[in-house]
């Protein structure tokens, strides 16, 4: 049996995980580099949980400066299963009004010079992303809103812009246009990665804002996506900590196979590969090494 341990990416206004018991905070280091932050160990009822501010506390790391190789890789070394991302977004549809939370299923990257594999020369992998988000522990956030009475809707495109700068009217009404339903800026590569790191992973977009196409609204701008946030993090902190409580203690198997993604994944034949590499990738080949189930 493998134990369900959460990790939490807290987004924009969302730098720590209140009630969260037997607080540990630790350092850690990873073959990419340093995370965000320390890691924030805990626990809600039964449940053991990791949290980690995706931009570091004082919110220091841009969009583009994160690390987020580190910090999947810290997540998994930490003994992580499933990962919850809490991002703020901008909203395409008039029905998705801010202080909505959306648990998007589909993502599309317009991101551009983000490290956003752990595979490379010497070990080349190619993961699905056809489905990024992991079902069931989607379901069990929409449970968790639904018993707390959240604002909460299942499904949507989130499509992950480069920023840091917010979108052009243009871009804004194009991306309406395809019918994407949010716009954040760091899904992308964060999901990839999980997927990777054969991470359950589910997002929690927190709509703040109507990006620049509402004709009734004015344009985002960081003072109002704040404000909506500050305004609905306690509803985030309670959906959360239900969540946890709630949690299954054995990990759940995926049933789209986030978990087992990389077994069918890696094309570079074992004789091929680079050492070097592949202690890098250790903590993600062990289960197929045999060391994990
Ligand atoms: C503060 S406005 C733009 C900023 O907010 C979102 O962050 P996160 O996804 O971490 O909640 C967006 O992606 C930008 O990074
Ligand atoms: N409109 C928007 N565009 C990109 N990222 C965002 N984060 C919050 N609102 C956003």
């Amino acid at each position: 049996m493998t134990k369900a341990i959460v990790g939490i990416i807290g987004g924009s206004g969302i730098y720590d995980l209140p009630g969260l018991e037997d607080l540990r905070e630790e350092s850690v280091t990873t073959p990419w580099g340093e995370p965000s932050d320390a890691l924030r160990f805990g626990r809600i009822g039964d449940t053991q949980a990791v949290f980690l501010p995706r931009h570091g506390r004082g919110h220091k790391l841009s969009p583009s400066g994160i690390n987020y190789r580190a910090n999947i890789h810290a997540l998994k070394q930490a003994g992580v299963t499933d990962v919850v991302s809490v991002s703020a977004c901008g909203s395409f549809k008039p029905e998705l009004a801010p202080g909505i939370f959306v648990l998007v299923d589909q993502f599309v990257d317009r991101t551009h010079g983000r490290c956003s594999s752990f595979f490379g020369n010497g070990c080349v992998a190619h993961v699905s992303m056809a489905h990024p988000v992991a079902p069931l522990l989607r379901e069990r956030i929409f449970q968790a809103a639904r018993a707390e009475n959240v604002p909460c809707l299942k499904g949507g495109t989130y499509v992950c812009m480069e920023g840091p700068q917010f979108s052009s009217y243009a871009e804004s009404l194009t991306y309406k246009g395809l019918d994407y339903d949010v716009i954040g800026m760091t899904a992308m590569p964060e999901a990839k990665l999980a997927r990777e790191a054969e991470l359950s992973y589910a997002t929690i977009a927190m709509v703040t804002d109507y990006d620049c196409w509402h004709p009734d609204h004015s344009a985002v701008d960081v003072a109002s996506v704040i404000k909506t946030v500050h305004e609905n993090a306690g509803k985030a902190a309670t959906l959360l900590t239900r969540l946890l409580r709630d949690f299954p203690a054995e990990h759940e198997a995926c049933p789209i196979g986030s978990d087992r993604a990389l077994d069918n994944a890696l094309i570079t034949s074992p004789s091929a590969r680079d050492p070097e590499m592949l202690r890098k990738l250790d903590v993600f080949l062990a289960r197929m090494n045999g060391a994990r189930t």
